[in-house]
């Protein structure tokens, strides 16, 4: 196949093939190819269509054959043309790489040329090769993706399935992360999802499977767990952006106070549906967000779980600055690039001269909170709620 590889790359990049698929420009990445969630619009596809032409690296022959697999399935559905001859070796590995999808249904094939897309966008910007960086721990599961490149460090919450919703692994593997990214040589830290949402929130099936007996046990513990999660936040020393790649809820909503900087794509919606669920807020938002947007508006976010637009939540002050989402990504990472190439140190100290007078308030904040949900979380009307999303009777 390196042959073939090398020849294919050779052809796509002299742009010798006519296709949807000619990539001028490729990002480096880590790849994850999701699940048929099959919610991906012809619009999206489109969309897709039109990102593939803005990654700036290139991502290797076996993804550009799979994105054009995908794209010929999507398109046309399941291969029945003839074979290329055994000397066109070009025509045949994309043959081969399309007939491999069987019969794969077109939606699906459309999600996930779209989900294979959103992955290679989210680092496009970027010019050196990613690499998951070799010198910190890897996290237990591909539900999170880190990567290093030019001076970022991307923490990719990646179970696009599940609108990235967090799962208990997924609460160590960020704080594990965090703490490499804290000693790694990183200028800046960058957290995003992968797929159309950016989080969902705490997942909510963390709260089944509890064997009776062992209800007020889980919550001790899942408070434990809130409070070290929610205290790696608050302690990191570099500057943190969040770039919201789509609607927000719950934890990651409520966190985003605790960041230095927060780009959102006009898409993304910001919702804590606190009472909703019979829960109450932490990630120290019962400080930040009355101090960031005023009581009031802090209090129809947090009390009425009122859902916020990317405008109204930069209008509020929870969001640094909203960007048209088909332009996203680029803009974003464009940014950061050019931050991350400032004097790493003078960022770290300046940015530890804006937080941590505040720091030890936030910790106090952090342990209440914790200990108030702690209680919410053995109550009947959060019970009640759970189910509720359980059954699929309601949607919050
Ligand atoms: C005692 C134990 C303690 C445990 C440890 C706790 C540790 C810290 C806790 C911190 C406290 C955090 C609180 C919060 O974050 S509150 C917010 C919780 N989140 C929600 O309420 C969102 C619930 N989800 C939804 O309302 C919708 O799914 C959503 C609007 C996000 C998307 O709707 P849409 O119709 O577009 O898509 P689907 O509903 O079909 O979703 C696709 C699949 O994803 C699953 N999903 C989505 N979100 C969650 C979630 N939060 N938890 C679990 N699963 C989620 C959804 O069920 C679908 O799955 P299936 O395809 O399998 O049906």
């Amino acid at each position: 196949m390196a042959g073939v590889a090398g020849r294919l790359a050779r052809r796509w990049c002299s742009g010798a093939l006519r296709s949807p698929l000619q990539v001028t420009r490729f990002p480096a990445l880590q790849l994850h190819v999701c699940g048929p969630a099959m919610r991906a619009s012809q619009k999206d596809f489109e969309n897709a269509m039109n990102q593939v032409k803005l990654l700036k690296k290139d991502p290797g022959n076996e993804v550009k054959l799979k994105l054009y697999a995908l794209y010929k399935q999507a398109t046309e559905g399941p291969c029945n043309v003839p074979r290329p001859g055994v000397l066109d070796f070009i025509n045949k590995a994309k043959w081969d790489a399309w007939h491999a999808l069987g019969s794969l249904p077109k939606e699906t094939a459309r999600q996930n040329y779209v989900d294979l897309v959103s992955s290679l966008s989210a680092s496009s910007e970027s010019s050196g090769q990613v690499t998951p960086a070799a010198d910190r721990k890897q996290p237990g599961s591909d539900a999170l993706v880190v990567t290093s490149q030019d001076g970022i460090t991307t923490i990719t919450l990646n179970r696009p399935d599940k609108k990235n919703a967090l799962t208990p692994q997924m609460y160590h593997d960020i704080m594990l992360a965090l703490e490499a990214a804290s000693k790694d040589d990183s200028a800046i830290t960058v957290l995003t999802g992968n797929g159309d949402y950016y989080c969902s929130g705490n997942d909510l099936t963390n709260f089944t499977d509890i064997p009776p007996g062992e209800v007020e046990e889980r919550a001790r513990s899942g408070a434990v767990l809130l409070r070290d999660f929610v205290d790696c936040f608050i302690d990191f020393p570099k500057p943190l952006v969040a770039v919201v790649n789509g609607p927000a809820v719950g934890i990651s909503v409520t966190l985003l106070g605790l960041f230095d900087v927060v780009y959102a794509t006009d898409r993304a919606t910001f919702h804590t549906p606190f009472s909703h669920l019979g829960q109450s807020p932490e990630g120290c938002s019962s400080y930040t967000f009355p101090k960031m947007m005023g009581p009031s508006k802090a209090t129809e976010m947090l009390v009425f779980g009122k859902k916020l637009t990317a405008r109204e939540a930069c209008t509020q002050g929870l969001v640094t600055e909203v960007f048209p989402d088909s332009t996203f990504q680029k803009e974003v990472w464009v940014r950061l690039k050019a931050y991350s190439k400032l004097p790493p140190n003078a960022m770290r100290i300046s940015k530890q001269v804006i937080r941590n007078r505040e720091k030890e308030k936030l910790h106090a904040i952090n342990a209440e909170e914790s200990s108030i949900l702690q209680e919410r979380w053995l109550s009947d009307e959060c019970m009640n709620a759970i189910v509720n999303f359980l059954s699929k009777k309601a949607k919050l």
